[in-house]
């Protein structure tokens, strides 16, 4: 279990926003931070991790104190069990992906788990590569796999995949889900893909000038209530053309391009990139095993 119970003032574009985070998170789970562009999401991150001090307060995990600032208790982040991963990867440039790993293996740790990692996250045919060689979400694996190296129980990811395109994301998404199980991870993700964050998280805290407004399950995060569709889904825009009288939009939901028609004063409200929730009242689906 993670307690947060953390305030910090920041100084915000708008003026001083006092940042107060007070949650609790089960361990093993995969929860996400979700908020508006300020709303403290990374800051947050930062001070689990040791990176940035809170004002006040207290951060235990699994029952170790890891800062409590009546005690003046601050583990420094290499006496903190994390591995932080960041949009931008990070990597040694002149290293190959092999040495980048062996440079996060503490003296004396057992070597197996490099091997481990890199087979996990098919890193074999580029261990011997510099990162300049390498595309960005095989950079990103190779930053993923480095995180991993030192067997964290808390894994921090800021954004990981925001800088890939939609093919790749939804690969490396395959490989977040992965490790989270394989390595029994508790993880938090800041992520503003509901796409993503439907397909990855059990959990989403939605933060809002630095509180935290709302919590709850993706689904109840990110469905509207109002609606009583029988089949809800939050998806995200991809496309959207003209078709003689009609309109075709094409929504990515978590994995799937699903097309929809529509008239054209329902396209004007929307535009690419916009997250939305496709919603079917009156239709009866069929069910069919899954043939491998
Ligand atoms: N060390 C600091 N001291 C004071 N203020 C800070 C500090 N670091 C960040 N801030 C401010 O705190 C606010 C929240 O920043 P933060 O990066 O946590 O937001 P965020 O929710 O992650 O945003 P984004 O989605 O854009 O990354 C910002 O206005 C930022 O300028």
């Amino acid at each position: 279990m993670i307690e947060l119970n953390i305030q910090k003032r920041l100084n915000a574009t708008a003026g001083e926003m006092q940042l107060q985070v007070n949650c609790q998170i089960e361990q093993g789970t995969f929860t996400t931070l979700y908020g508006e562009s300020g709303a403290g999401k990374t800051s947050t991150l930062r001070m689990l991790s040791g990176l940035m001090s809170p004002d006040n307060g207290r951060i235990t995990v699994n029952g170790k104190v890891w800062f409590d600032s009546e005690k003046r208790i601050n583990l420094s982040p290499q006496q903190r069990s994390i591995g932080y991963v960041f949009q931008d990867y990070a990597l040694f440039p002149n290293m190959t992906v092999q040495e980048n790993l062996q440079f996060a293996l503490a003296k004396g740790q057992p070597q197996n788990i490099i091997g481990e990692l890199i087979e996990m996250m098919e890193l074999g045919d580029l261990q011997n590569r510099k990162p300049t060689t390498l595309s960005g979400g095989q950079q990103q694996r190779v930053a993923l796999a480095r995180a991993l190296v030192q067997r964290p129980q808390l894994l921090l990811l800021d954004e990981p995949l925001a800088a890939l395109d939609i093919k790749i994301r939804l690969k490396l998404q395959d490989f977040l889900l992965k490790v989270h199980r394989e390595y029994k991870l508790t993880t938090l993700l800041i992520s503003h893909d509901i796409g993503e964050i439907t397909k990855l998280s059990q959990q989403v805290m939605v933060l809002e000038k630095g509180k935290i407004t709302r919590q709850g399950t993706p689904a109840a995060i990110f469905t509207d209530n109002h609606i009583s569709g029988k089949f809800r889904f939050a998806g995200e825009i991809l496309q959207i053309d003209k078709q003689e009288v009609v309109y075709i939009v094409t929504v990515l939901v978590q994995q799937n391009i699903v097309k929809v028609i529509a008239q054209e004063e329902e396209v004007k409200k929307f535009q690419i990139g916009d997250k939305v929730i496709l919603a079917s009242k009156a239709f009866n689906p069929i069910i069919l095993p899954v043939v491998d």
